[in-house]
């Protein structure tokens, strides 16, 4: 299958489980890989066909900027599931970064894969 990626999407947010957390915003980044038949689009030269790359980051920044989760286990779900929902995506692959919340890592955080549902 071939897919439509948005590599090291950075958005500012506030999260994470500690009271000083809760007081500032943290950058994250998004790496999101989507299936998506790009067949389409590369006949009609057309970005209607597309799964456009563009509109789901957008809508990724907007959500993500804000959000008050405490982990980003949580907010992984919540964004891959606009993107299954909103987008007509069939699977997606999402890895969460949160850089410099442990010291002597340059970044920690979760990936997760799901597919939509089938009726
Ligand atoms: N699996 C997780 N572990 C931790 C999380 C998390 O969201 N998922 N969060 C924290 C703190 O918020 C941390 O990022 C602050 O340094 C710790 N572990």
């Amino acid at each position: 299958m071939d897919t439509v990626f948005i590599e090291a999407l950075e958005v500012e947010a506030l999260i994470g489980i500690y009271d000083w957390e809760r007081r500032i915003r943290q950058p994250l980044l998004f790496d999101i890989e989507m299936d998506f038949d790009n067949r389409v689009p590369a006949a009609s030269d057309d970005i209607a066909d597309t799964l456009n790359y563009k509109a789901v980051s957008k809508r990724v920044i907007a959500y993500v900027s804000q959000s008050e989760f405490g982990l980003v286990e949580t907010l992984a779900e919540r964004v891959a599931a606009i993107i299954l929902d909103e987008f007509g995506v069939s699977r997606v692959r999402l890895k969460l970064s949160k850089p410099g919340a442990v010291r002597g890592a340059r970044a920690v955080g979760v990936t997760i894969e799901r597919t939509a549902a089938t009726l």
